[in-house]
């Protein structure tokens, strides 16, 4: 047991926090060595598990993540876009591998976690699941099947309490329709319609999003041409998708050369 990686989990009450949570002390292939919050958090001092509802784990939520990264080989982050930026500076210090599920970050952000990646092993991507990153591929190659005949749009749905839109995932799966075409995302991307738009720009990639009740995760691509129409949809119902991914990912980190890397090269995609 003690030559198993030892993992950190950061925004450890959160939605994923305590998905991950549960996968990693369930799993039997990784340790929990340490569980991180926001200071002010409730949950701070407290055993994990207990805060949780369960049995103690011996596992004390703490707001000092340099403590908890020292001893731990990984650090799975489901936190917030300024939390992950300082967290990928103190796994670069640690050299743990930083997998990164967070979402929403400007593109000052992802410069800082490049530069981590000069020394860490950095895994992030938007979405961890092995259903959408199979679906990332598959709409790359629609795309680069497809000509501009066909307008595609990408539409998510989320939860309620979702603050970042386009989704990680919608962004991803909008890159991979880009990079099929062969055209630069930023160049065609369409959001946020309202009002008199005026009519649809040829080549555009449109997004749209759905938030609402307790929906975990949906996004539909699609390719919509004159008289016919091809949808590619993944659901997610389960958040252990997302954390199972997260545990593949931190393991399969142990052994790599500091990068940035993304679930496709930890799939194998
Ligand atoms: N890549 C993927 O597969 C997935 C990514 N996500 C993303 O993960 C992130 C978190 O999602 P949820 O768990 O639903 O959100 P949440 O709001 O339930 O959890 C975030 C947690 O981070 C904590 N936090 C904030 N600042 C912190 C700090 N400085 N130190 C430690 N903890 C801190 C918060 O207190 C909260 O408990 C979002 O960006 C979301 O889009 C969510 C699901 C899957
Ligand atoms: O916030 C979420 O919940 C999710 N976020 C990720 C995203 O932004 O795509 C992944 C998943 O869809 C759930």
């Amino acid at each position: 047991m003690a030559d198993l990686p030892g993992i950190v989990i950061m925004g450890v009450s959160g939605r994923m926090g305590q998905m991950l949570t549960h996968t990693v002390l369930e799993s039997g292939k990784a340790r929990l060595v340490g569980c991180v919050e926001r200071p002010g958090h409730p949950w701070v001092g407290q055993d994990v598990r207990a805060a949780m509802g369960g049995v103690p784990v011996g596992v004390t939520v703490t707001d000092e993540p340099i403590d908890a990264i020292a001893q731990a080989q990984a650090v799975i982050d489901f936190s917030t876009p300024a939390a992950s930026v300082g967290i990928a500076r103190l796994a670069a210090q640690a050299r743990a591998v930083h997998v990164i599920g967070t979402t929403g970050f400007s593109p000052e952000d992802l410069e800082q976690i490049r530069l981590a990646a000069r020394h860490a092993i950095v895994v992030r991507a938007g979405n961890m699941s092995l259903g959408v990153n199979l679906l990332v591929q598959l709409t790359r190659r629609v795309a680069a099947a497809l000509d501009a005949d066909f307008d595609i749009e990408v539409i998510e749905a989320h939860h309620r309490h979702k603050v970042d839109a386009p989704s990680g995932t919608a962004l991803m799966l909008g890159q991979a329709a880009a990079e099929g075409r062969g055209v630069a995302l930023d160049e065609v991307s369409e959001r946020g319609r309202d009002g008199l738009t005026g009519a649809r720009a040829r080549g555009a990639i449109g997004f749209s999003a759905i938030r609402g009740g307790d929906i975990v995760g949906e996004h539909d691509v699609v390719f919509a041409g004159e008289g016919e129409r091809i949808v590619l949809r993944h659901v997610a119902t389960d958040r252990a998708v997302f954390a199972r991914g997260a545990l593949k990912a931190a393991l399969w980190g142990q052994d790599k050369k500091p990068g940035e890397y993304d679930m496709l090269d930890v799939l194998g995609l």
